[in-house]
């Protein structure tokens, strides 16, 4: 049987091991919301062998304490604990989190886009982060949950109807199509996928992912750029269509989001220089009415440090990037007039 630490050990280098051990006093509690899921099961997994977590809970409307249970069983330092479907579980789960990832919600199917999760997911992501708002106001808060491009505004505005808005404590994880971006250019020009590191802007939807090869060094041409472009930017259909009304993708997620609270409790634990990119609320576009932009931001103790900004693109990204910054407009406005109409309780 594979022990936890050998797992622990290759998931986590020697480098990172070294780092964390001269921080160890850093209690990290990390709460993920909706954990019994398809992303929740594998997400909490990664986050019980991450040596930076020492508390994890565990929060779902079924089957949170059964995934708690198995979990805790690794041979890791960390706590896990599973929560009750109450009020009092989710607000126990929440208090004194220092992350809270939310992939609560439900997945596409075949044919439909993510905006097509809205009606379902909004509500889900508003009443979840009024119980952040209310049990943990200064953890980084992490959406997952589509449509990111609404669901992060919908938190937002939340987080501000409580008056405990922190812009820099708001993430939309885009990591996944970072992820894409990066293997996909591996594919087609033979590398190691682990030495490229391509960037995405703008949001996660369709025509609102925008990668930017050329900041690379890469030039495709042709039906290969055009392909590529549409690979990344509809990568989570090709998982759709493979599961074939099972869900979207989960496994690559997972591995996404862990990599993104891994950066982010890197950053608070004192490392310098952690990047990634993440849509955020953003000064980059506001003049154009696009309040929540993804592109590369350096985090630190506080969340987020510093917004990059795009930098130089081509004359092909920029084509890219004005198609995107309209559509992330609408699904902007979409989730802020949603939820000032729909305040819940
Ligand atoms: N940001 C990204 O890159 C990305 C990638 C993949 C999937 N997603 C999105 O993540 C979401 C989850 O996907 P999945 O495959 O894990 O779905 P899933 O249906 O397998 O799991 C969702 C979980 O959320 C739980 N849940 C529902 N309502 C809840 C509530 N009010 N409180 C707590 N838990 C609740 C469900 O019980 C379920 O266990 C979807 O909206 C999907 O579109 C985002
Ligand atoms: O495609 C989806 O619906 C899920 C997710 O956003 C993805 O990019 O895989």
């Amino acid at each position: 049987m594979f022990a936890a630490r050998q797992v622990s050990q290759s998931v986590f280098g020697a480098a990172q091991r070294r780092a964390f051990s001269a921080t160890s006093n850093n209690l990290s509690k990390v709460a993920v919301l909706g954990a019994a899921g398809g992303i929740g099961q594998p997400l909490s997994l990664l986050l019980k062998l991450n040596p930076r977590v020492t508390e994890l809970a565990l929060y779902d409307i079924k089957g949170a304490p059964g995934v708690a249970a198995d979990i805790s069983h690794i041979n890791t330092k960390s706590t896990v604990k599973g929560y009750d479907p109450t009020p009092e579980g989710v607000r126990e789960c929440l208090t004194g989190a220092e992350i809270v990832l939310i992939p609560a919600g439900v997945p596409r199917k075949p044919g439909m886009t993510r905006d097509d999760l809205f009606n379902t997911n909004a509500s889900i992501v508003r009443d979840l982060a009024k119980h952040a708002a209310a049990s943990c106001p200064d953890a980084n808060i992490l959406i997952i949950s589509n449509p990111v491009n609404s669901t992060v505004p919908i938190t937002a505005e939340v987080f501000k109807a409580a008056g405990v808005y922190d812009p820099k404590r708001l993430f939309g994880v885009t990591t996944l199509d970072v992820v894409r971006a990066s293997r996909f250019i591996s594919q087609l020009k033979s590398t190691d996928p682990a030495n490229e590191n391509i960037t995405v802007v703008g949001g996660h939807s369709g025509a609102t992912i925008v990668p930017l090869l050329s900041q690379a060094g890469y030039s495709l041409e042709g039906a290969e750029k055009d392909e590529y472009i549409k690979r990344v930017q509809f990568g989570g259909d090709e998982v759709v269509q493979a599961k074939g009304g099972a869900g979207s993708a989960t496994l690559s997620m997972a591995m996404a989001g862990a990599r993104f609270a891994e950066s982010l409790l890197k950053a608070a634990q004192g490392e310098k220089g952690v990047i990634e990119p993440t849509y955020v609320d953003s000064p980059l576009y506001k003049d154009q009415g696009v309040t929540y932009f993804a592109s590369q931001v350096e985090l630190g103790p506080n969340g987020v440090e510093k917004i990059h900004p795009v930098g130089k693109v081509t004359e092909f990204e920029q084509g890219l990037l004005d198609v995107c910054l309209k559509d992330l407009k609408t699904n902007i406005e979409k989730g802020e007039k949603w939820v000032k109409e729909n305040p819940g309780n």
